[in-house]
């Protein structure tokens, strides 16, 4: 039997990377189009979790014959959620709330194979050095914030404000590595 293709659930130029730090190249990339709102008291993993299903099965209704994978990042910080930050008066106000403190990014990876899902979540904690106004303001110039949930990306500039996580780095960025190779393996894709 031939290999399945594999299909990438996302327009996140992140994970397609770290797919393909370990190997993995997509043989289509076909963005999930869904109402991403969260539910009225829905937790950041229970979040990340559905946003993840709901891009992986809406993917698979339309491509039954694939293997398509599909994520979701959640930033929280306290019992506030982080999405992306719609501009820069928003990016500063969420760097300001990130400031001096520990937050969760909460990354959900769903797979679907033949109808039958498989899902998890990698929870890391990330803590945030103290950042002055000028650091903040010269961060949101650079840009390096649009697209990025919770208004920073570990892998850029702000990985300098970053003093430890606890966890996966590739899931701060978008795709925890570990759990997508277990998910994949475990529905029998090779690549
Ligand atoms: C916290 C953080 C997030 N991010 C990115 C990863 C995700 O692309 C994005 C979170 O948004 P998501 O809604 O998870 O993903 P997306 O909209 O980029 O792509 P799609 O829904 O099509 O799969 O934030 C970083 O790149 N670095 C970081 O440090």
């Amino acid at each position: 039997m031939s290999r399945p293709e594999l299909v990438l659930a996302s327009a996140s130029p992140r994970r397609i990377e770290l797919l393909a730090q370990v190997g993995i190249r997509p043989d289509h990339i076909d963005p999930a189009d869904i109402d991403e709102t969260p539910l009225k008291g829905e937790t950041p993993p229970r979040l990340a979790q559905r946003l993840a299903v709901s891009k992986a099965r809406a993917v698979a209704a339309r491509r039954p014959e694939a293997v398509v994978v599909a994520a979701d990042t959640v930033v929280s910080v306290g019992r506030r959620l982080l999405e992306k930050a719609a501009d820069e008066a928003e990016a500063v106000r969420f760097l300001k709330l990130l400031s001096g403190r520990n937050h969760r990014v909460h990354t959900g990876v769903a797979v679907v194979r033949d109808g039958r899902l498989s899902v998890r979540v990698s929870e890391t904690r990330v803590s945030i050095k103290p950042l002055s106004d000028a650091e903040i303001d010269a961060y949101v110039a650079t840009g390096d914030w649009r697209g990025k949930a919770g208004g920073y990306g570990i892998q850029g500039p702000a990985g300098a404000f970053v003093q430890r996580i606890v966890g996966s780095h590739p899931a701060v960025m978008g795709l925890p590595l570990y759990e997508t190779v277990q998910l994949l393996n475990g529905v029998g894709w090779r690549p």
